[in-house]
């Protein structure tokens, strides 16, 4: 059986103390396997940012286990976090948070250059994951010559590039027009089928239409979880 890229095991995180403590997740146990794509909905403050900044080393538990690619977040040393997050995590924002200064290649190539890939390595690895979602001729453009659909484009190039097989992507089509949104989810989705593994945190269920599997959230526990095509009721939301 294939490793899971992901898996959180009976995960809860507690933000404050006191009177103003939080129980933002109460017990979460999900896997995401290679080659799938998972959505995660549920209503505002249900737990979804704190699940995706848990899944990408960004935060850590109160409680329980999140294992990405073997690597047991909790256990490892801040070095061994920090290396998964570099090399094994691509995160995908709303807002795409490019570097204004640098060109699309430039962008792309930053989380390679971060690791001391060489120069001519980073640059091959980059024009191939620009390659990969259709904006090579883009390459030496910067953030603002370029469209919101472009833009998110690179960001998803600058999550995946080098091989990083666990894309992160937190409402990526919240800024892009109903066309745009659906060619950049295909392209997540295309990184799936080639054997990446994804979380899609969205409030629309058209878009959650594009995973294998919706886990929905409410107060910080999974109420449901269903393939992408039954179950989208409107009552669970
Ligand atoms: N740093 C923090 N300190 C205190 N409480 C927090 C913190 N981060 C999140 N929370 C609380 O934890 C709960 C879950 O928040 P989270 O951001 O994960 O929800 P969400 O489902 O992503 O919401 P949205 O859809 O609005 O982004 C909320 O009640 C939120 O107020």
């Amino acid at each position: 059986m294939n490793q899971s890229v992901l898996h959180l095991a009976d995960v809860t995180r507690v933000h404050g103390e006191g009177a103003v403590q939080v129980n933002a997740l109460r017990g979460i146990t999900f896997s995401v396997e290679p080659g799938e794509l998972v959505a995660v909905m549920g209503p505002s403050g249900s737990g979804k940012s704190t699940l995706l900044n848990l899944a990408g080393g960004l935060d850590t538990p109160t409680s329980g286990r999140v294992v990405v690619e073997g690597v047991d977040l909790g256990a490892a040393t801040a070095t061994e976090r920090a290396k998964v997050r570099r090399t094994s995590v691509g995160y995908v924002f709303q807002d795409y948070n490019l570097i204004p200064a640098l060109t699309a290649a430039e962008n792309v190539a930053l989380p390679l250059e971060l690791d001391g890939v060489a120069r001519g390595k980073a640059r091959e690895l980059t024009l191939a994951a620009l390659e990969k979602v259709g904006i090579a001729d883009l390459a030496d453009r910067f953030p603002d010559e370029m469209s919101g659909g472009q833009q998110q484009r690179v960001a998803i190039a600058r999550a995946v590039v080098g091989e990083r097989r666990l894309i992160l992507a937190d409402e990526p089509t919240g800024a892009l027009d109903t066309e745009t949104g659906e060619e950049v989810l295909r392209v997540l989705r295309d990184f799936c089928d080639a054997g990446a593994a994804g979380v899609l945190v969205t409030h629309e269920a058209r878009h959650a239409a594009w995973a294998d599997r919706v886990v929905f959230l409410r107060d910080g526990l999974v109420v449901d979880e269903s393939g992408a095509t039954v179950g989208l009721g409107a009552g669970v939301l």
